[in-house]
């Protein structure tokens, strides 16, 4: 596996470094971030946290606005954000050229609708190959943590609570808790999953949390003057499903607060604390 380094800038005593490589779950090149804090340098494996971002993002939202690095600094955390689609020439968008669909809108699930299914592969490459790559390159070791916001809220939640034993920690900001009754998730599953209704419940995390084989505690942030509280986000279902299925679950709701990385970066230090406590067990 060849990583070609983009960019590579020192903050906050460790670095912040920008790779593209060819993913074969994907079928094209991706390009992911990732800081590695000043314990890096010091020999040892660190904890990785995984930072999963919402619709239109790339792997540098989070990195330049959530204001991350000085607490992952200090507490000797690794984190990698990937990209939220596959990209490239080949790889079919929304037809009608909407925000909400395709590029920059992966979903974090594994497509079996044709045209997607040959590149739409997130939640392989999230869980497994980027793991492997970021292992085998990096100073870290297989303690991770993940965490998301809005899309990639619920792409946090949906890889958490499939794979068992894979994670340690786990948190969203604002998450699509129930994508099979919201209009973005009806769009999406619809097309990557086709119209069988039955099919999406295997990636909606509000379905998901009734059968989970690990009760990982959830860590859950929400702003009540968000603008996609109501229609898309839905909070209250995944307060239902975990109460029903006895998840532990801390859903926070932030007053005042919106759907912004503003609101990210005003909380990231809490999601940080909780993951490298847990990562550190
Ligand atoms: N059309 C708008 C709105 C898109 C938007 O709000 N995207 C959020 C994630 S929404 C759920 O997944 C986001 O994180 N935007 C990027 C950012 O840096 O704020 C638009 O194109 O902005």
């Amino acid at each position: 596996m060849t990583l070609e380094n983009l960019s590579c800038q020192k903050s906050f005593g460790g670095w912040l470094k920008r790779y593209r490589h060819r993913s074969r779950t994907l079928a094209c090149d991706m390009t992911f971030a990732v800081y590695l804090p000043p314990q890096a340098e010091q020999g040892g494996a660190l904890p990785v946290l995984y930072w999963l971002s919402g619709l239109t993002c790339t792997d540098e939202n989070f990195m330049q606005k959530a204001g991350a690095q000085r607490v992952a600094a200090e507490l000797g955390l690794v984190i990698v954000a990937p990209d939220t689609s596959p990209r490239g020439a080949d790889v079919p968008g929304d037809p009608d050229g909407a925000w909400d669909f395709g590029l920059g809108a992966g979903f974090y699930l594994n497509a079996t609708e044709a045209p997607w299914s040959r590149h739409y592969r997130m939640h392989d490459y999230v869980v497994e190959e980027l793991p492997a790559l970021v292992e085998a390159s990096f100073p870290v070791s297989d303690a991770r943590g993940i965490s998301g916001h809005s899309m990639g809220g619920h792409g946090a939640l949906v890889c958490a609570l499939r794979n068992p034993g894979r994670y340690r920690s786990v948190s969203a900001f604002a998450p699509i808790t129930n994508p099979m009754n919201c209009p973005w998730g009806e769009k999406a599953f619809s097309r990557y999953l086709g119209e069988e209704r039955a099919r999406w419940r295997e990636w909606d995390a509000s379905v998901l949390i009734a059968d989970a084989k690990e009760r990982l505690p959830l860590l859950v942030d929400q702003g009540d003057r968000d603008d996609f509280l109501a229609t898309q986000l839905k909070p209250e279902a995944l307060e239902a499903a975990a109460r029903a299925a006895g998840h532990p679950l801390t859903l926070r709701t932030q007053p005042g607060y919106d759907h912004s990385y503003y609101f990210i970066a005003s909380f990231i230090e809490d999601h940080l604390r909780h993951h490298a406590a847990a990562l550190a067990g």
